[in-house]
């Protein structure tokens, strides 16, 4: 799928004209604060329900206004139509969030739909921001996150496993705080928590092997020499030489003392290691921005083998990847046959983001205060 039709309603400074976009390139350009990362944002509302830049909505919604709404339709994406993609509609999604009232509304071709799962499995939505390095550099949470979109979008059943693990963490974590001894309690939990992350793992650890093979096949294809010997790791939460109800009924103490579940799902990563050691130690930062991106591409080569488009945000990448990194990304983006969304600030040059002279089908906007204008 693709989106090839975007509509908003007081979001940030974006007017709220109807955009229609190509299902392959779209190269955004335009001054500072003229609305490009926005537009990304509203895309991404849309896949995610959340802004990728703030966590409060009230942020995003204009300035003055009480809530905010955004329309997308999507097309069957670039291999969807002969002769590669046209903007005939076939789904429509509807996003609004009532910040006076903290309500959201989701509607996906006219329906009303409760969970957000129902409308984000339509756009999966991946963002290459300069925050996105923090998935190397930052903490396990980070590529927790970056993991759980795949799975998300490859196990159906994903969504309502973590939710139910999330609460039983919840009640675990109170009967953990309540100073009275409750074991017997505790043990119902621990069994429940314990099955509930052994489904979460067992997802994770499927959709990170896939991820792994793609990765792998990736990283022979670019030929990047100082990527030899780099090791990817899926680490569940806890040693799984034991079951997690005995590692759980071993650490009681520990886990009364600090009042919180420490072994788990949520303790999960993905190591990356080069020779033995974190690359976030060893690699510069520019093979660690490099890395990310590979990793990117993977997510969405995994995807794709399921049948599944992703749509790649690429906020500022300018700024970011050096003139043969960008050219790379573009290339592997355009054989993914993804829909793309590419800001700059500059007036774009598709001779250099393609110097093959095989760049594929585009469309060129120019941002100016919020309004976009095809050219
Ligand atoms: N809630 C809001 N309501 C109205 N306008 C807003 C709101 N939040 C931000 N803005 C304005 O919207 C504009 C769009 O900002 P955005 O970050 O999208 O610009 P950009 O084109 O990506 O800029 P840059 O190149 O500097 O990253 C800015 O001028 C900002 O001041």
């Amino acid at each position: 799928m693709a989106l090839v039709k975007l509509q908003t309603e007081h979001f940030r400074n974006l007017s709220s004209a109807p955009v229609h976009f190509s299902p392959s390139f779209n190269l955004l350009y335009g001054e500072n604060g003229s609305g490009k990362t926005s537009v990304l944002e509203a895309i991404a509302y849309l896949g995610l329900g959340r802004s990728f830049r703030v966590s409060r909505h009230q942020a995003v919604v204009s300035h003055g206004e009480t809530g905010l709404t955004v329309f997308g339709g999507l097309d069957r994406g670039v291999d969807g139509e002969p002769g590669g993609g046209g903007n005939s509609v076939v789904h429509r999604l509807g996003i609004s969030r009532d910040v006076v009232r903290k309500e959201t509304t989701l509607r996906v071709d006219g329906e009303s739909v409760r969970s957000l799962s129902a409308l984000a499995k339509f756009l999966p939505v991946s963002v290459i921001d300069p925050g996105v390095f923090e998935i190397v550099a930052g903490g396990p949470g980070k590529r927790r996150q970056f993991l759980d979109w795949s799975v998300f979008h490859v196990e159906p059943s994903f969504a309502s496993v973590w939710q139910q693990c999330q609460r039983v963490t919840s009640q675990r974590n109170q009967t953990l705080r309540n100073g009275r001894l409750d074991d017997a309690l505790l043990r119902v939990w621990d069994t429940q928590y314990a099955a509930l992350s052994d489904r979460i793992s067992d997802a994770r650890k499927a959709t990170f092997e896939r991820f792994k093979s793609a990765f792998e096949t990736l990283v022979e294809e670019v030929d990047l020499n100082w990527t030899k010997g780099l090791k990817l790791e899926f680490y569940p939460g806890w040693d799984t030489g034991r079951s997690l109800v005995e590692i759980l009924a071993s650490h009681r103490e520990q886990e009364r003392k600090v009042g919180h579940t420490l072994y788990g799902p949520n303790r999960a990563d993905i190591r990356l290691k080069f020779q033995g050691r974190p690359v976030a130690e060893t690699f510069s930062r520019g093979q660690q921005k490099t890395l990310v991106i590979l990793m990117k591409i993977a997510q969405g080569m995994v995807l794709s083998e399921l049948g599944k488009q992703v749509t790649f945000l690429l906020d500022d990448i300018n700024a970011e990847l050096d003139v043969s990194h960008r050219a790379m990304l573009a290339k592997k983006l355009q054989t993914l046959r993804c829909q793309v969304f590419i800001t700059s600030i500059e007036h774009p040059e598709p001779g250099v983001l393609w110097p093959e002279d095989d760049a594929p089908q585009y469309r060129m906007f120019h941002v100016e205060h919020g309004k976009l204008t095809e050219e």
